[in-house]
Parts: structure tokens; C-alpha cells; sequence
């Protein structure tokens, strides 16, 4: 400074022809920062001829400290920096970077006009309530001396999510400052691996799909398998760990991901252009031996691909969820960890989901029915007993067989309330005949695993025989043995109890699964139905027909009877009498019936 003030230089610049000369000087004086804004001015004393000099100072401190803060916060990237006086009611902008708002910085503006203003032009429609009611004044006031400081968010028009904060900045005026940041990158971005998360994914898919760029796209979903058990095994570390190892494995892949993205805990979806899309090397990466110190963990995921179509009108989020549906439609994950969509799986999977939202609906609707199949007596060949099947037909459409909605019921937990719409109808039907003195035999009534689970359900069954409106040993209940797999002892007690009443209770499927004999040596059955597998390959070789000996004998010695299922043709039926079977049930006999024909066959 001093070297600028100097007469050399002041001379110099003047003989440049330059009249005024601004500098800016920081002083410190009796600890006060004091900046100066010092104005020379050069002109020639017309009297003597010298050069001279005016020096003006002025004091910029205020400004200078202004501009500094300002240049922080513009730093952060605050988009909106705005002091408000809740008093007075109006907003003096420091800062506006946002498009589309040609705002005047340093300019006061009425508080309700500018925000009604950003409410029109900037906020997006779903928010502009959340937005006005945010920066009511009131709202504000109150707030803020409760809080000391207040923020909320809201989205703009373009979808960004914008951070908007109050804090004091003089509390005895009541004024405020207001910024406002753009939280998008951070909302849609996952904390733990650092790749987008499912908002990012979407925005950013959506983007570059919009380009056309006339390239095939697909988007994949992976899923690594049975991660639970990995967390459970080696720690929440560990799992973390893997659960970056596969994003950087799939990034630095031959699929050179588009975009990668955590849409949630164990699943990632890529958007990758078709070209480099080698289902062979998918296979590969999508089992790797993790190393973590002396463990050695295989990984293995399963991968859903949605190929885009050119002319598409799904939204990045369907085409995930066709991926996603892809993905559970692998059938063998070793041999064959992937799946690509096709449409075939959404009509399944609508039908599915139709019949969990429509449940209720389609029973008050009688949509579902209950079908009775006969059991014959082997000796004297006459109906003794029936097997309830449920069968559902959809408003105007084509039987829906149980094959398709059971297991969907099943795992969606809502199979209980089917079964029991099935036992009521039955016991109904049981009834009005017994009251009728018709003829009566039992009907066995299917229970799975979740009704066994469920305590009212076994209650209201237990009632009904309680009721005795029905010989007790009508009461004939079926259960397969994966329904003992993991049941409660509340479940045992009530079928042991059902047992002591007087009701029967049937094994399912017998020999079709792997625990069959722990199943029958632990609990007590008084029939088993012998799987119509091995029904079904009589006479095939002698080891299946050895074996059905043995499984007819086997039942005996423990004082069970023995229903065969299946049973198709007359050969079928003489190997299983001369071997002792008690009793037969399948199409060569009769197939599953609505009631009334039931009735028929039963009043013949
Ligand atoms: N380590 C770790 N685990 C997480 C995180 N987020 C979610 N999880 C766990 O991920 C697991 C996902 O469970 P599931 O969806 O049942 O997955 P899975 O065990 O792989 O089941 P399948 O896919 O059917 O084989 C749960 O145990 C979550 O607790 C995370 O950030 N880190």
C-alpha cells in the first residue's frame, strides 16, 4: 500500500493518464478491524504546475464483510439467502440463484408478495400447500421461539428437493435469515455405499432414456441371496462391506452400468446399454467367493432383466418392478441366476395380486366355491368319505386353478381366511343333511401352516365342534407336513385336543417330502394319504411298488388307515387292494364335484 501512495507511482500513473485511483486497505486500530476504501484523485495545479493528490477514505467494513459472507455461503451452495422481519413483513434478498426468479439482490420485497411469487413460479404443485403454510409468518414466529430454528423441504417444479432453514439473526428485532439448499444429491443418494438410491436412480434412468439416443437399453435388479444369514453369521460389518464389494463389483463390470443404484437393504439395479449385455458373463458375476480375513463367504445373486422396449411407456420405477418380478421367476439360481421378463409373468402376477386385494370380495361374491372329490372304500367300493377342494371363478372368466392363488395366499398369509370359508361351507353342508337325515360322511378340510399359527381361526373350529351340530367324527382335517415344519405348541395342543374330541386328522402327500417319517413317528395322525406320486408309477418298477407296500404296511403297524390319491386307472386300484390300501380317491373313481352333484352321488 504504501508503495502504491508513493509519489514515484502516483506520478506514474498519472503521466498513464489515469485520474483516480481506488484501493482498498485494511487497518487495524485499538483491536477493530477497520477496512478502507481510499480514493485518490491526480490534477495539475494550474498555479504551479505540480501534480497533486486528494486522498479520500471511507469506511467499508460493513461491505467488505458482506461480500466475504456472502462469497461463504454462495460456497455452500445456498440457492436463496434472504433476511425476513417478521415485524415489519418483508424479505430483503441477499442472494437468489434459482431459475426462472429474476429477483433483485439487496432488494426489499413484501413477504407475502415474493412468497407467492415462488409458490407460482418454483414450487411444485403437490407442495405449494406445505410451502405457503411452512412460511407463514405466524407459523414462523411461533416456531422459531419454540425452536430457535426451523426447516422443512419441499420439491420444486423441476423435482429437486430444496432445504429451506430459519435461524435468528436478531432475535430482539425479529429477523430472520432464511437459506435455501438443494438436498436432491443428497436425498438420493445412499449413505452407505455412496451410489444412488431408488429416487436417484429413477431421476437419472428417466433422464437418460428422454435422450433417445437410439441405442437398446435394459435394466437389471440384483438380489444377493439369503443375506440375512450372512448378516446373522459374520456381523452388520461384514454385511456392509460385501454389500459395497458387489456395487463395485457390478460398476467395474464388462456391463458398464449407466447408472448403479442401492434400492434398498441387499438389492441394486443398473441401467446398462444392451450392447454389452453378455448373459454368459452375467452368470459369472453374479457368483463371487468373498474374502473377509480367514472366512471365505460365496456370494450368489439372482439378476431380473427388463429389456426396454423402443417404444415404451412404462415409468423407470415399472420397469424395475418388471425386473424385480423377473428376478422371482428364477427356478434353479446355480445353474441359471437370471430371469428376463416377459408378459406372460405380469399376467400372472396381476392374476396374484388380484386375488390377494380381491379375497374378501370374491368369497362375499361367491366366486370361490368348494368342490367335493369322494373317497371310495376299497373293499366295498362305496363312498365313505370327501376331500374339500376350493376352486375359484373370477366374474365371467375362466376357472383360476388352486395351484396358481394357494401358494400366493400362502405366503401372503391370507390362506387362513379361505380355509375358513372352506371349513364353514362344509360344516353348513354337513348340517343341513344331517337335519335332513340324509345320508352323511366326512368331509376333510385342508389346514395349512398359517392356521395353526393363528388362534382365533383355531378357536372358531374348535367351537364349531364344540357346537355339535355334526357327529364329532365328521370332523376330518387335512395338514401337510410341512405345516409341522415350525409349528407352535399352541398349534400341537389344539390338534391333540381335536384328536381327543373325536375328529380325524389326515397327513397330506405322504412321502412327497424329506422329513415324512420324523413327521409321523413325532405327531399323531389317524390317516395318511399317500402321495400320488407313488400312486401314479405302479406297476413303472418294483422299487415303487415295494415301496408302497412297505409305506401301506408301515401305516397299519402304527393303527393308521391309508387313503391312496390319484388313483387313475383299474390297475392302479387292484395293485392297491391286493396290497391292503383302505381307501381310494382320484378320477377313476370321481373327480372333484360341486355339491349338488356331490348330493347325487351320495343319495344313490
Ligand atoms: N449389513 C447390512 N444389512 C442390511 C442393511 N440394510 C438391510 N440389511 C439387511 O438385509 C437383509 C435383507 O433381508 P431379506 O430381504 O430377507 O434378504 P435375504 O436374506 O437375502 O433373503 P432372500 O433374498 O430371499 O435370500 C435384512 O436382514 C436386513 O436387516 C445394511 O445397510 N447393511
Amino acid at each position: 500500500m504504501k508503495q502504491k501512495l508513493g509519489s514515484q507511482s502516483l506520478l506514474h500513473a498519472f503521466e498513464q493518464g489515469r485520474q483516480l485511483l481506488v484501493y482498498q486497505c485494511h487497518l487495524v486500530k485499538r483491536d477493530m478491524m477497520l477496512v478502507d476504501k481510499v480514493s485518490i484523485y491526480l490534477f495539475e495545479n494550474s498555479q504551479t504546475g505540480h501534480v497533486e493528490a486528494q486522498m479520500f477514505l471511507e469506511d467499508i467494513a460493513q461491505e467488505y464483510l458482506d461480500s466475504i459472507t456472502n462469497d461463504i455461503l454462495y460456497q455452500k451452495d445456498y440457492m436463496l439467502l434472504s433476511v425476513i422481519s417478521l415485524d415489519r413483513k418483508i424479505a430483503n434478498l441477499r442472494c437468489c440463484r434459482m431459475k426462472g426468479l429474476s429477483l433483485e439482490e439487496r432488494k426489499n420485497y413484501p413477504y407475502e408478495e415474493i412468497t407467492e411469487l415462488f409458490v407460482s413460479r418454483h414450487i411444485h404443485p403437490n407442495d405449494q400447500e406445505r410451502f405457503l403454510s411452512c412460511t407463514d409468518l405466524d407459523f414462523l414466529r411461533k416456531t422459531m421461539e419454540k425452536q430457535g430454528q426451523f426447516s422443512f423441504t419441499v420439491r420444486s417444479i423441476k423435482n429437486m428437493t430444496e432445504r429451506y432453514t430459519c435461524y435468528w439473526l436478531d432475535r430482539s428485532e425479529n429477523m430472520l435469515l432464511l437459506v435455501a439448499d438443494d438436498m436432491t444429491q443428497e436425498l438420493e443418494t445412499d449413505v452407505l455405499t455412496g451410489i444412488p438410491n431408488r429416487a436417484g436412480f429413477f431421476r437419472h434412468a428417466e433422464k437418460i432414456l428422454h435422450q433417445k439416443t437410439g441405442d437398446s437399453y435394459a435394466i437389471l435388479f440384483f438380489n444377493i441371496q439369503r443375506f440375512k444369514a450372512i448378516n446373522d453369521l459374520f456381523g452388520y460389518d461384514t454385511g456392509d462391506r460385501i454389500l459395497k464389494k458387489i456395487v463395485e463389483l457390478i460398476q467395474k463390470s464388462f456391463l458398464n452400468p449407466l447408472i448403479t443404484a442401492r434400492m434398498e437393504a441387499d438389492r441394486f439395479a443398473a441401467l446398462v446399454n444392451v450392447k454389452y449385455l453378455n448373459l454368459e458373463q452375467l452368470t459369472e458375476l453374479l457368483h463371487y467367493s468373498y474374502r473377509d480375513g480367514n472366512t471365505q463367504i460365496e456370494l450368489h445373486e439372482r439378476c431380473g432383466i427388463y429389456y426396454i422396449p423402443e417404444q415404451c411407456d412404462l415409468s423407470v420405477s415399472d420397469m424395475c418392478d418388471c425386473a424385480k418380478l423377473a428376478k422371482n421367476y428364477i427356478s434353479n439360481q446355480y445353474v441359471r441366476p437370471y430371469a428376463v421378463y416377459n408378459e406372460k409373468m405380469k399376467l400372472e402376477y396381476e392374476g396374484n395380486s388380484r386375488v390377494m386385494i380381491n379375497l374378501e370380495q370374491a368369497i362375499e361374491k361367491q366366486e370361490f366355491c368348494v368342490y367335493y372329490q369322494p373317497v371310495y372304500d376299497a373293499k366295498t367300493e362305496e363312498i365313505v368319505a370327501a376331500e374339500a377342494l376350493v376352486r375359484w371363478i373370477p366374474d365371467n372368466q375362466k376357472p383360476v386353478l388352486p395351484g396358481r392363488f394357494i401358494p400366493v395366499l400362502e405366503d401372503s398369509g391370507h390362506i387362513t381366511k379361505l380355509d375358513a370359508f372352506v371349513n364353514q361351507t362344509v360344516q353348513e353342508a354337513i348340517a343341513r343333511r344331517y337335519r335332513e337325515g340324509r345320508k352323511v360322511v366326512p368331509v376333510a378340510v385342508n389346514l395349512s401352516r398359517m392356521d395353526l399359527m393363528d388362534d382365533h381361526f383355531m378357536k372358531r373350529i374348535w367351537d364349531n365342534l364344540a357346537e355339535k351340530k355334526i357327529p364329532i367324527n365328521m370332523f376330518h382335517y387335512e395338514l401337510t407336513e410341512s405345516a409341522y415344519a415350525d409349528i407352535s405348541d399352541n398349534g400341537v395342543r389344539f390338534l391333540t385336543n381335536l384328536q381327543k374330541e373325536g375328529a380325524k386328522i389326515l397327513i397330506d402327500d405322504f412321502g412327497s417330502g424329506i422329513s415324512s417319517f420324523s413327521t409321523v413317528r413325532d405327531y399323531e395322525f389317524d390317516i395318511i394319504k399317500l402321495d400320488m406320486g407313488f400312486v401314479q408309477r405302479i406297476g413303472t418298477s418294483k422299487k415303487t411298488d415295494h415301496i408302497l407296500m412297505s409305506l401301506i404296511e408301515l401305516a397299519h403297524r402304527l393303527d393308521m388307515k391309508v387313503i391312496a390319491e390319484g388313483v387313475e386307472t383299474k390297475e392302479q386300484a387292484a395293485f392297491l387292494k391286493e396290497h391292503g390300501c383302505d381307501f381310494f380317491q382320484g378320477f377313476y373313481y370321481a373327480k372333484p364335484m360341486p355339491l349338488k352333484e356331490f348330493e347325487t352321488l351320495l343319495d344313490q
